[in-house]
């Protein structure tokens, strides 16, 4: 039996549209095993309900791509999946189940696949590095894939950090979200969001926390993502009317993140009011940064 933990991923944080991603301490745990013949697939925990449970299930179909790079054929395959993170949420879901289940089918095999050649195939499989590559290093990820390879620096998540995550009950898939962006940007937005993402990972870096604020402002997804769900736009103006500007879109949405360290109390009342203001049900997960990535046993 093989067993895998993967962290919750939040990607873009903002101004690094498919480039920037931190790990989350929220986690899915898959475990599996070879069996005899067949498939089958058990589900416990978020979600569970909708989610595949034959051929079409994305661990399933990581583990599938996996075997077939490493030329093996098993004979049939049991998993047990215990599911935290909530689906189509924009927390990294799908880049959890790909990660886990190449980690997992590579496990099966002796683990013959080096942490670059399971990277490499989660970004095929996901189409973009910057879930799965926090996914399964942990920390803080720099990620950028250029004419089919990935490269990325990862640096561990500041441990004054704090994420307050609002995940709203209504579901947006990452395809429907990656949908609505414009084929082509002004000039000046393309500048600001270079500027703005590279102080982002600077001050990350640095630990120039009280610098994040500034950075943390978008110009080439957001602006057309938050009208894909009603209170979107209205809890980014309300944000930005009472100070709270360390808010962004956690991947593709819906969720929000409220990014806050040291004593904000008040900012963060003032946080969990316009979420509860809007008309959706919403909920809410108080998560520190994921320095170690997927782990196996
Ligand atoms: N625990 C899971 N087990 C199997 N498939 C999953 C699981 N979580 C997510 N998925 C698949 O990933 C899809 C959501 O992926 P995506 O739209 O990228 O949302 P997210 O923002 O959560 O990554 C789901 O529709 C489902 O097909
Ligand atoms: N860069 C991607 C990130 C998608 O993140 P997810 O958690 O919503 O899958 C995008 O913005 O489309």
């Amino acid at each position: 039996m093989i067993r895998v933990k993967v962290p919750a991923t939040t990607a873009n944080i903002g101004p690094g549209f498919d480039c920037l991603g931190i790990a989350l301490s929220l986690y899915n745990e898959i475990e599996v095993e070879e069996i005899d013949n067949g498939l089958i697939i058990d589900i416990e925990g978020r979600d569970e309900e909708k989610i595949e449970k034959n051929e079409n299930n994305l661990v399933y179909q990581s583990m599938l791509k996996t075997f077939q790079r490493i030329g093996y054929q098993p004979k049939g395959i049991k998993i047990k999946q215990y599911n935290r993170i909530p689906i189509a949420r924009g927390l990294g879901s799908s880049a959890a189940c790909i990660v886990g289940g190449v980690m997992a089918a590579n496990g099966l095999c002796g683990k013959p696949l080096s942490t670059e050649e399971m990277l490499e195939l989660a970004v095929e499989i996901e189409g973009h590095p910057d879930n799965v590559t926090p996914a399964l290093v942990g920390g803080v990820v720099v990620s950028c894939k250029d004419e089919g390879q990935t490269t990325y620096i990862r640096f561990d998540v500041h441990e004054a950090l704090k994420f307050i995550v609002a995940i709203p009950e209504v579901e947006l898939s990452t395809k429907a979200s990656r949908g609505v962006l414009p084929e082509t940007i002004a000039f000046q937005d393309a500048v600001m969001n270079v500027g703005k993402s590279s102080l982002l990972v600077a001050a990350l870096m640095s630990g120039e926390l009280e610098k994040l604020s500034f950075a943390l402002k978008d110009r080439l997804h957001q602006p057309y993502r938050i009208k894909l769900m009603d209170s979107l736009e209205n809890i980014f103006t309300r944000g930005e009317d009472l100070g709270l500007n360390q808010l962004f879109l956690s991947g593709a949405g819906p969720s929000i993140i409220y990014l806050t360290w040291g004593e904000e109390a008040e900012k963060e009342k003032k946080f969990y009011h316009i979420i509860k203001e809007a008309p959706e049900e919403w909920t809410f997960q108080v998560l520190a940064g994921d320095n170690k990535g997927t782990s196996i046993s």
